[in-house]
């Protein structure tokens, strides 16, 4: 990705006022940590049952996978194995989608995500994943958090359908539940509008109507 599309740092802090913040979560919205699951538990299991991505319907895999197996099958050490998140597989035009929005000079593009309690592996590969695919500035846009409800932003494109409800705090962003495997039947709730991908044109609708209100403020004043 072209450096030069990302918002800097050393813009006045008075541009940023004018800006809309979009927070983009990694896991099921940039990165494909289902499928990257998948893939690894085929692997280490060729002869076992596995659940097609189509049939996922729980934010976290291990919870499915616990239902079908018990505890003879431990689905939670892949996810914590050396290198599983660096080789998770884009989703679907998350590039395309985030060139379009760094490109904007009316957002301030950040990537906001949670580490898994046993780091170790996890926030070292987020951060070489996003350089890798994305481009070492963009590790500069990086919010690590398990509690996404303590940043602000206007938008968080998030795919865990209860993120906003979830947090130490009331969130000040609109969560846009992003579609991916195990949220496809999710009916939005809360305020909350679904994207049904990087393509859907409602995300970059609704950061015009936020400019929009943006500036409006700023000619009453
Ligand atoms: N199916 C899943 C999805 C995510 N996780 C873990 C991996 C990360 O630590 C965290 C990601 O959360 P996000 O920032 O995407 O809200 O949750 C998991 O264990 N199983
Ligand atoms: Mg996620």
């Amino acid at each position: 990705m072209d450096d030069k599309s990302i918002n800097d740092h050393t813009d006045s802090a008075k541009m940023f006022d004018k800006k809309v913040c979009v927070l983009v979560d990694m896991d099921g919205v940039l990165c494909d940590f289902d499928a990257g699951f998948l893939q690894r538990f085929r692997q280490m299991h060729p002869d076992l049952p596995f659940i097609p991505l189509d049939e996922r319907n729980s934010v976290y895999v291990e919870e499915q996978y616990m239902e079908m197996f018990g505890a003879s099958v431990d689905a939670r050490s892949i996810v914590e194995e050396k290198d599983f998140f660096l080789n998770l597989p884009k989703i679907e035009g998350a590039l395309k989608g985030m060139l379009s929005l760094a490109g904007r000079d009316d957002v301030n593009l950040f990537i906001c995500t949670s580490p898994l309690r046993k780091f170790e592996n996890c926030v070292l590969e987020k951060y070489r994943w996003v350089s890798n695919n994305l481009g070492k500035k963009f590790t500069e846009k990086i919010i690590l958090t398990r509690d996404k409800s303590v940043v602000n932003g206007h938008f968080l494109i998030d795919d865990k359908p209860d993120i906003s409800q979830q947090g130490s705090q009331v969130a000040r962003w609109k969560h846009l539940l992003f579609t991916t495997h195990h949220n496809r039947h999710v009916i939005p709730e809360n305020g909350q509008i679904k994207l049904s991908g990087w393509n859907d044109p409602v995300l970059h609708t609704v950061i015009d109507e936020k400019v929009k209100e943006i500036n409006s403020y700023d000619a009453v004043s």
